[in-house]
């Protein structure tokens, strides 16, 4: 029997990340290859004639799957009954503005677009935050959504996640799909701490083997490529002088088909979610934490040994994002 069509949300659809994410959502890229979608799309009024132009092409594209297009700048009629939310719209830091100001301008859309969601989507809508400051952003919908589950509401962090299992696939000449288990924990901001003490690969003669053992180069993973992982947005934004939008509307695609259909046997992803206390981080923030799927619930991954040098990077970027949200709560007032 067909399945019912997910409605699936995204804000900032006329943007880069947007125009990159809308055709993967209606290939079947997010939600599995028999899985009909009606996708809402909102912008501002400013963008209204470029979204009309998406929307024209999604008609174009006659994509099977594709059941229903809303494209609009009403923030209730976009989140009319959606079932997935991935909130890509947000305000960018422009030349001469101060951090606060960025924060103030996105905490008052996410609050904004909280209550809306919360109003009007679906009771167990997921949702996943994009935009940045994505962690402050998602902690701040989800104070302004209380009727949302704690549990439904995460941030991306699955694009750094993948860029560490690039580095390393890159660094041992294996492919991508052999490297597992990296960790992205913390803000997605230059404090993330991509961690690979846990990861694994499987070698040319097919044995699997640590990273740590493959790379035989310690310091070589506590320096280059850490800071090549955190920067790794800022590299693309000077290589293209635009965001990273095609990686991280395929990391928001694996995000939530992860979140919804499972992640694989043995396998975990990094995903921000709202801390429990796990590994020594206090609650009250959305921290990137290594997550197994299942079911549609995601659980973070219990018992890893963290050493001294993966404690203070994980408490740094933990006391960023303390810092932000103090931030983001001052321009509440
Ligand atoms: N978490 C992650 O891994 C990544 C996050 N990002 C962030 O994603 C966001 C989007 O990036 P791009 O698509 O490149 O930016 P963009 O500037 O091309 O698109 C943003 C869109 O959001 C719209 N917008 C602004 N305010 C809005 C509101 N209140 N409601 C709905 N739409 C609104 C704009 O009109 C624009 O069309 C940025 O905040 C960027 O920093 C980018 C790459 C990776
Ligand atoms: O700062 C940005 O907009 C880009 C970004 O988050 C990333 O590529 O990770």
């Amino acid at each position: 029997m067909a399945k019912d069509p997910v409605r699936v949300l995204v804000t900032g659809a006329a943007g880069q990340i947007g125009y990159a994410l809308v055709p993967m959502i209606a290939r079947g890229v997010m939600l599995g290859p028999d899985q009909p979608v009606i996708l809402h799309m909102l912008d501002i009024e400013p963008a209204a004639e470029a979204l009309n132009g998406v929307k024209m092409e999604l008609i174009d594209a006659a994509f099977p799957l594709l059941r229903g297009v809303v494209a609009t700048t009403d923030v209730a009629e976009a989140c009319k009954g959606v079932n997935i939310a991935v909130m890509v719209g947000g305000f960018p830091r422009k030349e001469g503005m101060e951090r606060k100001d960025v924060m103030s301008k996105n905490v008052s859309i996410y609050k904004a677009q909280a209550a809306a969601l919360e109003q009007h989507a679906a009771p167990d809508c997921k949702v996943l935050v994009v935009a940045n400051p994505a962690n402050t952003n998602a902690l701040i919908l989800k104070e302004f959504a209380p009727s949302i589950p704690d549990k439904n509401i995460t941030c991306l962090t699955r694009l750094d996640h993948n860029r560490a299992l690039g580095q390393i696939s890159e660094r041992l000449n294996v492919h991508v799909s052999e490297v597992k288990n990296v960790i992205i924990w913390g803000n997605h901001s230059s404090t993330q701490y991509p961690d690979v003490n846990h990861a694994s690969v499987i070698t040319t003669n097919g044995a699997e083997k640590s990273v740590k053992d493959a790379i035989a180069n310690d310091d070589w993973l506590e320096t280059e490529f850490i800071t090549t992982v955190q920067q790794r947005g800022a590299a693309i934004i000077k290589a293209r002088k635009l965001s990273s939008a095609l990686s991280a509307a395929s990391a928001a695609c694996d995000h939530i088909r992860d979140w919804v259909l499972g992640t694989l046997k043995g396998t975990w992803v990094s995903m921000g979610v709202y801390s429990d206390g796990s590994y020594g981080i206090q609650p009250g923030i959305i921290y990137s934490f290594p997550v197994t799927c299942e079911k549609g619930q995601w659980s973070i991954v219990q018992g890893l040994k963290v050493d001294e040098f993966s404690r203070d990077k994980m408490d740094a970027t933990a006391k960023e994002l303390m810092e932000e949200k103090s931030l983001a709560y001052s321009c509440l007032n």
